[in-house]
């Protein structure tokens, strides 16, 4: 196929939502995931868990280490207080362009900041380049076996606070083993496991949030 599937649903939002409007974004994409393809946003059903947890924290600060096309990253940026700032980050260029197209047309550029490259490497480097003393939220939807180490990382670099929340998707579908046993094991965290279905399907995925206790 000529285009490739994120220019495919940046296609469907620019047909079907009103510009300036996040939720006619989010609508849209998940309109064309679930009838015409289905695609690895976080999708309404995690969606709906995901807002309620962002509206308990209301961060000032939020990290998302994984963008894809940005649903994820619209979904986050529309609920954040005035002055709040998300840092999304994407390995892949190809989806940051179509992210960033998708996150303007929302119009929450001024909310977000969108990094390329591997988390391993952007990590310790946030401090420095972003101003960041520490974040309030982190919402883990990248590879699924740096979510370990990613989140060893991010403590070992002081970005964590008592109370930080991380909220990790898909940790039963595709799985996070190693990740669930760290954070389900530390003294330094209270876990909790919320049940849901992976985007647009019937089969098992949730959401683990985990706080960090200092
Ligand atoms: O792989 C998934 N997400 C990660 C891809 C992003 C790669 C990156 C690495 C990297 C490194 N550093 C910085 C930024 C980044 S972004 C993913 C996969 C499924 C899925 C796929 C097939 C299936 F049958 C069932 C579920 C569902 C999901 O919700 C997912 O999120
Ligand atoms: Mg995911």
């Amino acid at each position: 196929t000529r285009t490739s599937r994120p220019q495919r649903i940046l296609k469907a939002v620019q047909k079907n939502a009103t510009k300036g409007d996040p939720e006619s974004v989010i609508s849209a994409i998940d309109h064309y995931c679930r009838h015409k393809e289905w695609a690895m946003n976080v999708g309404d059903d995690k969606g709906l868990i995901l807002d309620s947890v962002l509206t308990e924290v209301n961060p000032s600060t939020a990290l998302e280490l994984g963008t894809y096309c940005g649903y994820s990253t619209v979904r986050i940026a529309r609920l954040l207080s005035p002055g709040s700032k998300l840092i999304t980050v994407e390995f892949n260029p190809a989806f940051a362009a179509v992210a960033r197209q998708i996150i303007a047309y929302a119009g929450l550029q001024d909310k977000i900041t969108l990094v390329e490259g591997p988390s391993g490497d952007l990590i310790p480097k946030m401090k420095e380049r972003f101003g960041i003393k520490s974040f309030d939220f982190v919402f883990l939807d990248h590879w699924k076996d740096r979510y370990e180490p990613d989140t060893k990382l991010l403590e070992d670099c002081g970005l964590l606070k008592k109370g930080t929340v991380l909220l990790a998707d898909n940790v039963i579908c595709p799985g996070t083993p190693e990740y669930l046993k760290y954070v389900r094991n530390s003294p330094r965290y209270e876990s909790r496991y919320y049940k849901s279905n992976l985007e647009y399907s019937k089969v098992e995925d949730g959401l683990e949030k985990s706080v960090f206790l200092g």
